[in-house]
């Protein structure tokens, strides 16, 4: 059987759904809908149905395997959301996933693509990997139509529950003691003023991670060498290598990083501005190279790569190369 239009007296619609608008009418002031299509009557609303001369309204009847948009749009988001996400109250057949902490967005990107093929569904979120805030809507979903098949809200649900991982996620940033490099023979002789210090250490505070120490090496591989490997014996979680990333006579990072021993994962990314960056784990410790561009640019590879470590991903050489598709940032 199909929905069908019943007519009932207001007193007995309580709960029920209205199945056209319910327009008022205030001369000179108002017209509009008091009511849309598809609102669930509400007690409180009796009074001012009976004052716009409604004692009998058009209420929908939904029939065995059918849903009001708003439960069908709840049961989405249900089956989409992971950790840390709360879910608003339905409006209008919508429901918000709003993110609980700060934090890395983690979207199963297949999965949305399989849910956004059942028929008359919209599951939308921010792009993955996207830091995120507190409070900020990270997903939103909704059905077209306002009675909707039961069926394909079960669909959706297996859809989500084979993925054996959560859909959307947000994943909270750990704190980490992060140890800055800063080479270049020009600071560490102080004719020029250390910049690039400032400007990890922002980036680096901003996801609730603390910049425990500073050094300084000039372009000289060894020292470079020593200083990362002295942060690691200290403890840090995390070591940042400011410049001297690219292929000048005087660019000793990447050879520092190198002769520890560690595992570089990458020596450049197919993001641009960052091309230059280089990501290694020694001993563990996440070690990166920074090139200049991080110095200037607002936002680079490092920007993108930063949150995911700090959520507690290991970058894989796979992670890298699948970057280039809207890698390009802007020119530089
Ligand atoms: N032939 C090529 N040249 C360059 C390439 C390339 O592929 N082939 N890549 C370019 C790209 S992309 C970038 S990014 C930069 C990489 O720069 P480096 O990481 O080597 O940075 P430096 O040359 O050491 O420094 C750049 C610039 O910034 C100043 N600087 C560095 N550290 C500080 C600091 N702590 N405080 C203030 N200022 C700093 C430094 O004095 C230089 O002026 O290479 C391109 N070239
Ligand atoms: O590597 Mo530069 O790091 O693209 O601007």
């Amino acid at each position: 059987m199909k929905s069908r239009l019943k007519e009932v007296p207001v007193g007995e619609a309580v709960g029920l759904v209205l199945a056209h608008d319910l327009t008022v009418i205030d001369p000179g002031k108002y017209k509009g809908p008091l009511f849309r299509k598809g609102h669930r009557i509400r007690r409180e609303d009796i009074d001012d149905l009976l004052r716009i001369g409604k004692e009998h309204v058009y209420v929908l009847e939904l029939a065995e395997g059918e849903l009001h948009e708003d439960e069908a749009a709840q049961r989405i988001a249900r089956a989409a959301a992971g950790s840390h996400l709360a879910l608003t109250e339905p409006k209008e057949g919508k429901v918000n996933l709003v993110a609980q902490v700060q934090g890395l967005l983690r979207i199963d990107v297949e999965a949305v693509t399989a849910i956004n093929r059942v028929e008359q569904v919209a599951l939308s979120t921010l792009r993955t990997h996207t830091p995120v805030e507190k409070g900020q809507t990270v997903a939103a979903t909704r059905v077209i139509p306002l009675v909707f098949p039961e069926a394909s809200i079960r669909e959706v649900e297996d859809i989500a529950a084979r993925r054996g991982r959560p859909v959307v996620e947000v994943v909270p940033f750990r704190p980490h003691r992060v140890g800055i490099v800063t080479t270049g023979s020009e600071v560490y002789h102080g004719r020029i003023r250390d910049r690039f210090g400032p400007v990890v250490r922002e980036k680096v505070e901003k996801y609730g991670s603390k910049v425990v120490g500073q050094t300084f090496a000039t372009d000289d591989k060894e020292m470079i060498r020593d200083q990362i490997r002295a942060f690691v014996d200290q403890g840090v979680d995390m070591v940042l290598v400011t410049s001297g990333m690219s292929v000048d006579p005087d660019d000793r990072t990447p050879g520092a990083i190198a002769s520890l021993g560690a595992e570089i994962v990458t020596y450049g990314t197919p993001i641009l501005p960052g091309t230059m960056l280089m990501i290694a784990y020694y001993r563990g410790i996440p070690v990166l190279g920074l090139p200049g561009c991080v110095l200037h640019d607002p936002v680079t590879s490092f920007d993108h790569f930063l949150p995911r470590i700090l959520a507690g991903e290991k970058i894989t050489r796979e992670d890298v190369v699948t970057l280039g598709h809207g890698g390009l940032l802007h020119f530089c």
